[in-house]
């Protein structure tokens, strides 16, 4: 548990703010005090998560994907002390019924919009000494059935995450991969049974839940583990280990 206050001064940008994981994030931040900016598509959701994180919340409806305006988005922010790059999903299918244009949707939303918003920032970031948490996928090098465009935009992230913690030392760069989170987002690409089955297959037999992805992201923001930058931390129950995430039904598709 963190203290009280360990992030009163800080200001952090949450894409994917809204929902799940990110909206966890954002109150958990707030929580600790720092001053919450959340960006997503659907304004009605970031307006939910500003009701329930009350003052130090504030919101704009905005399309990541969109380059200029969420480049002029985050620069006009100024100094940002964590950027907190959680927007991102897929679609669920075999390799072979991924359409080059569903490759690339999929691989803008999680690798190069996501990196765009890095650099849009940078600038803020240098400014103070600043954190990048990317949310990723547990294991994306392994492979993952079924997300065969995922998994090769956030081993993309991964490797961008481990160059630019080199090539911008004064700035801390993760990636933070869960394995299986059940948010309401998750619960509407993939049935109860299907994610139980990859619960039960991962070392610890669990899922993870988003107050421990948050609380993770929270520590990373303090600084607390300033010794490291550009690794992949995984928050998956030992799945990666194991593979134990396999989306569809058979490996071979
Ligand atoms: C159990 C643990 C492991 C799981 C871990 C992961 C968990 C999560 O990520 S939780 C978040 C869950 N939510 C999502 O992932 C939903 C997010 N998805 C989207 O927002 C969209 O699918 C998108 C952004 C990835 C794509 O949206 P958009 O650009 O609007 O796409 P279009 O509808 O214009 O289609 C573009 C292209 O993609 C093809 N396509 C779309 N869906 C499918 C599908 N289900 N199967 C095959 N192909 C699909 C679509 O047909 C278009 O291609 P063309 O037909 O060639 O034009
Ligand atoms: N749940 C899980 O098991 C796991 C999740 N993850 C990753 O964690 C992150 C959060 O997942 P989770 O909370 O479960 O799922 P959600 O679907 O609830 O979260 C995705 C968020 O991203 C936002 N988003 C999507 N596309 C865009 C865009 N183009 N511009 C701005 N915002 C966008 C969505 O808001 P809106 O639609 O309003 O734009 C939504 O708030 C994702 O990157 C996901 O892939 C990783 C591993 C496991």
């Amino acid at each position: 548990m963190l203290p009280d206050g360990v992030l009163r001064g800080k200001t952090a940008l949450v894409s994917g703010a809204g929902s799940g994981i990110g909206r966890a994030v954002s109150l958990r931040l707030v929580e600790l005090g720092a001053s919450v900016v959340g960006v997503g598509r659907r304004a009605e959701r970031l307006a939910e998560t500003a009701s329930l994180a009350g003052e130090g919340f504030r919101y704009q409806a905005l399309d990541i994907r969109d380059r200029a305006a969420a480049g002029a988005f985050v620069a006009g922010l100024g100094g940002l002390d964590l950027l907190v790059n959680n927007a991102g999903g897929q679609f669920i299918a075999p390799a072979s019924a991924i359409s080059p244009r569903g490759f690339a949707a999929v691989a803008d939303l999680n690798l190069t919009a996501t990196a765009s918003m890095i650099q849009a920032a940078r600038e803020g970031l240098a400014e103070r000494g600043g954190r990048v948490v990317n949310l990723s996928l547990s294991a994306p090098e392994r492979g993952i059935p079924g997300l065969a465009h995922s998994a090769a935009a956030r081993a993309g992230i991964a490797a961008l995450t481990r160059t630019l913690a080199r090539q911008w030392p004064g700035i801390r760069l993760f990636c933070l991969a869960p394995g299986t989170v059940l948010t309401e987002g998750v619960g509407e690409e993939l049935p109860p049974e299907q994610l139980a089955r990859i619960v039960a297959k991962t070392p610890l037999g669990r899922d993870t839940s988003t107050a421990e992805v948050a609380e993770w992201v929270a520590a990373l923001g303090t600084g607390i583990a300033d010794a490291v930058s550009g690794s992949l931390i995984e928050l998956d129950g030992g799945s990666g280990l194991v593979a134990a995430a396999s989306l569809n039904e058979s490996e071979q598709a």
